[in-house]
């Protein structure tokens, strides 16, 4: 069977967490071979670099810095979990990755598309998804979805003004639109089980 690399991206809230879990467990229902990871993190390094991005003080790094961490946890990623798993024939089912960087470093914090992908060059060697899936709704409907579950405001972007969310949203929608091919805008509003339907319906010409 060959194998696939399918990423899930939207802003925070969304429920991209839940699902990945969901995803892999409906694709391993299908009888495939699925790896679930995340980003920052999936291998030792990228979790050791996650900690450094998300914990401590809003300012503890600014977004070249950043953008340059996420890139280096990404390469490591990509050499010692995705790349293996998928030339291996698994499915990789991983909670944000490339177009994270681009909308959050690259849009929202105005580094620009093109230094971000310029550092995947470099670290990743444009290593990119089958498919990505963009989880979507109103920022501020995801904002409750957390707060009603008790949770957000604990990592360094969580803590960030509603006005950056705002630019990350519509910088997801604007890559969205540049790569239809890759990127599916699919609605996060309703129940999970609703949302993970329309995630394996936007999989369909992939699935074996
Ligand atoms: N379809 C849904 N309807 C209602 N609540 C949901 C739905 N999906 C997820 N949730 C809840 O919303 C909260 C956020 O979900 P989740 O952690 O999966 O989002 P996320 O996109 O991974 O967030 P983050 O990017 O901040 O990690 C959780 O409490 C989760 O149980
Ligand atoms: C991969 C990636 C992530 N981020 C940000 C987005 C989130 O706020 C955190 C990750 O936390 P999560 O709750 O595990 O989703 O990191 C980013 O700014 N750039 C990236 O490339």
């Amino acid at each position: 069977m060959a194998g696939r690399f399918i990423t899930l991206e939207g802003g925070e809230g969304v429920g991209k967490s839940t699902q990945a879990k969901a995803l892999a467990a409906a694709l391993r229902s299908r009888g495939i071979d699925v790896v679930q990871t995340r980003e920052p993190g999936g291998s030792e390094g990228a979790e050791a670099i996650r900690r450094l991005l998300l914990e401590g003080g809003a300012d503890r790094w600014n977004a070249r810095a950043e953008a340059l961490l996420f890139a280096a946890a990404r390469a490591d990623h990509v050499a010692r979990t995705i790349r293996p798993a998928v030339e291996a024939g698994q499915w990789v089912v991983c909670d944000r990755f490339l177009d994270s960087s681009i909308a959050y470093q690259g849009g929202a914090d105005g580094l620009g598309d093109k230094a971000i992908r310029d550092l995947h060059a470099i670290g990743s060697e444009n290593f990119l998804p089958d498919r990505t899936l963009l989880l979507d709704m109103p920022v501020d409907d995801a904002s409750f979805r957390q707060a009603a579950a008790g949770i957000g405001q604990s990592d360094r972007f969580e803590k960030r003004e509603g006005a950056f969310h705002d630019r990350v949203k519509a910088s997801f929608l604007e890559i969205a639109g540049a790569e239809p091919g890759r990127i599916r805008v699919i609605s996060a509003e309703g129940t999970p089980e609703d949302v993970t339907a329309r995630l394996m319906d936007a999989l369909s010409d992939l699935l074996p």
